[in-house]
Parts: C-alpha cells; structure tokens; sequence
C-alpha cells in the first residue's frame, strides 16, 4: 500500500506517517511515484470501490492520498488521467480526530476498510489493529463492511449502501 503524502497536515496527529514508521505502507511525497494504473482511495469521485478493483489492487497497488480535508480537491487532479479513483461507501470514522463522522475517515482507516471491501478481510484487521482505536473502527462498521465486501460490482456496493445511508443523506 502506498500513501501519497502532501504535508499540509499535523505530523503528530498523521496515520499514514504513523502506519509507515511501523513498516506498514510506502510513503512518498511524488504523484509520479504512484503506479499507473492503481487504484486511489478518493472522496471526490463517484464511482464506489467494489471487488471488480481487486486485481488492479494486487497488481498495481492500493493507495491514499494523506492530505487536510480543506485541501482535498486539490491533490487527486494529476492521477485522474492514469489512475483508478475510487471512493469508499458509507461508513463512520472511529479515530480520534473524527471520531462519529460519516465518510471523513482517516488514511488508515480508509486503507483498512478498502482491503476489507476488496476480499482481504484478515490484512485488513492486522492492520487495523496496530492503532488503539482500529477494532473499534471495524466495531463499528463491522455490518457494513460485510455487505459491501460481499457485493459483486460498484453498482452493487452503491445498492448495499443504501441500506445504511441515514434519512437524509
Ligand atoms: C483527507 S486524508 C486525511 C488524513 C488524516 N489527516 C490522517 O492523519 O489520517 C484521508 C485520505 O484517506 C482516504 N479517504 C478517507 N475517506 C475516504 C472516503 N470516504 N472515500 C475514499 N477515500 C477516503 C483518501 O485517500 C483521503 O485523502
């Protein structure tokens, strides 16, 4: 997994650069760094991540972009063109900053939740419970994460979620 780092947020509040001083993701600070063809977790995208980017995944990685939420339309514009964008579906972020919130999840978070989706529930959980608050985030999610990770398609995950979205959203 590989997280793209832009600076702009609190290093001692940062996951990614927590998850990479612990060995657990490759970090750089160059958009060029990042495989053509791999699949980026973004918020700013329609189109939902789903097993259908389970090989593109595998073979040319899995990344975040870790930025300021103020800042996150501008990071993702230079990977569009070679990149898979993909946003997660609904789900609630446990970790400290944002603890409650829906879709803000941390990278670490959104790294986790993707491998679930994707089919890799188990690295998903030993990654994920590295931090203090991981197992409460799959906890909480635990339902969700299940039924998209079970659904075929995009369109599916999209369909699934519905089901949880709350009045409203
Ligand atoms: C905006 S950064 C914030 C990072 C935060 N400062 C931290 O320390 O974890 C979170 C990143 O995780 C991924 N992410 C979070 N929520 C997401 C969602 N709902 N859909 C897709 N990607 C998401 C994106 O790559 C996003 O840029």
């Amino acid at each position: 997994m590989i997280v793209l780092h832009a600076r702009d947020c609190d290093p001692k509040a940062c996951t990614a650069l927590r998850a990479h001083r612990m060995g657990l993701v490759e970090l750089t600070r160059h958009p060029g760094d990042v495989p053509t063809g791999a699949v980026v977790l973004d918020p700013t995208v329609e189109k939902a991540l789903s097993r259908e980017d389970r090989d593109a995944a595998l073979e040319r990685g899995l990344v975040a972009v870790d930025c300021s939420w103020e800042h996150v339309h501008r990071y993702f514009g230079p990977l569009r063109r070679r990149c898979r964008h993909r946003i997660l579906p609904y789900l609630i972020a446990a970790n400290p900053v944002n603890y409650g919130k829906p879709c803000k999840l941390s990278t670490v978070e959104a790294l986790a939740a993707a491998l679930y989706i994707l089919g890799f529930r188990r690295e998903a959980e030993e990654f994920i419970s590295r931090f203090k608050w991981g197992p409460a985030f799959l906890e909480l999610n635990r339902e969700r994460l299940e039924a998209y990770r079970r659904a075929e398609t995009s369109a599916e995950v999209v369909r699934v979620q519905e089901e949880f979205l709350p009045d409203g959203l």
